[in-house]
C-alpha cells in the first residue's frame, strides 16, 4: 500500500484525511507516528500558504520524502477575517479549541445572525524533494451560531453552521463533513492538478 506523510499533529485533520484518502488505498502517516526527535515547527508565516510551506518543507528536509501539509483556519467577516491564520492560538494558548471558539462567540456577542457570516479556509501544500512546492486552496462558507452544538469534528466545528444546513459542522458525521468541507474542496483542487499534470 502506498504511504503519504502529512505534516500535522492535529488528530482531527488526520481523521478527515483518512476519510478523504480512503478511496485511494493510501496509508496516512503523520508527525504523531514519529518519535519526538523532530523539533516543533514554528508557524511564523502571515498567510496560510506560508505556514503550509513551512510545515511541508521542514519535513521534506528532515525525511527526504514527499509531504503534504495543511494550514487552515476560520475567517469571520464581522471580525475582519479574524482569527484567520491565528486560528489555532486565537485565545492565547496554542490549540485550546474550547477557549478559541468561546473567544469568537464573545467577540460576536450582539452581532445579528445575518452579519455572522464566516468561512473555513484550507491551504494544502504538496512538497517533494527537489521539486517546486504546489498549493491548493479550498473554502467552506457558513455562519457562526450563538451556542456550541455537536460533538464530532474538532476546532471551531461546534460553532460553524455550513451554508444550506441547519446544524453545525460538529453535528455532521465525518462522512458528511468530508462531502462539503474546506479540506475536501482543497483536495478536489489537488486531485485535478495531479490528474492533469
Ligand atoms: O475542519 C476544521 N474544523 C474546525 N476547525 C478547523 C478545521 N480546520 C482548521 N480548523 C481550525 C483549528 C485550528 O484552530 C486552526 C488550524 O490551525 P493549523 O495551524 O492549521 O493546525 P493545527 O495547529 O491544529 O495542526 P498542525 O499545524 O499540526 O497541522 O483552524
Ligand atoms: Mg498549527
Amino acid at each position: 500500500m502506498n504511504k503519504l506523510f502529512i505534516a500535522t499533529k492535529n488528530n482531527g485533520k488526520i481523521k478527515d484525511f483518512k476519510g478523504l484518502f480512503a478511496k485511494y488505498d493510501i496509508n496516512i502517516i503523520s508527525l504523531l507516528d514519529l518519535d519526538d526527535s523532530l523539533p516543533d515547527i514554528e508557524e511564523t508565516g502571515d498567510t496560510f500558504e506560508e505556514n503550509a510551506a513551512i510545515k511541508a518543507e521542514t519535513i521534506v528536509k528532515a525525511l527526504n520524502i514527499p509531504v503534504l501539509a495543511d494550514d487552515s483556519g476560520l475567517e469571520v467577516d464581522a471580525l475582519n477575517g479574524q482569527p484567520g491564520v491565528y486560528s489555532a492560538r486565537y485565545a492565547g494558548v496554542e490549540k485550546d479549541d474550547t477557549a478559541n471558539l468561546h473567544k469568537v462567540l464573545n467577540e460576536l456577542e450582539g452581532v445579528p445572525k445575518e452579519e455572522r457570516t464566516a468561512r473555513f479556509v484550507c491551504v494544502l501544500a504538496l512538497a517533494h524533494p527537489n521539486e517546486p512546492i504546489i498549493f491548493k486552496k479550498g473554502t467552506c462558507e457558513g455562519t457562526i451560531v450563538e451556542n456550541p452544538m455537536g460533538e464530532n469534528g474538532f476546532g471551531y466545528d461546534p460553532i460553524f453552521c455550513p451554508k444550506g444546513y441547519n446544524k453545525t459542522m460538529a453535528q455532521l458525521s465525518s462522512q458528511e463533513k468530508n462531502e462539503i468541507s474546506h479540506r475536501r474542496n482543497a483536495m478536489i483542487q489537488l486531485e485535478n492538478w495531479l490528474k492533469n499534470k
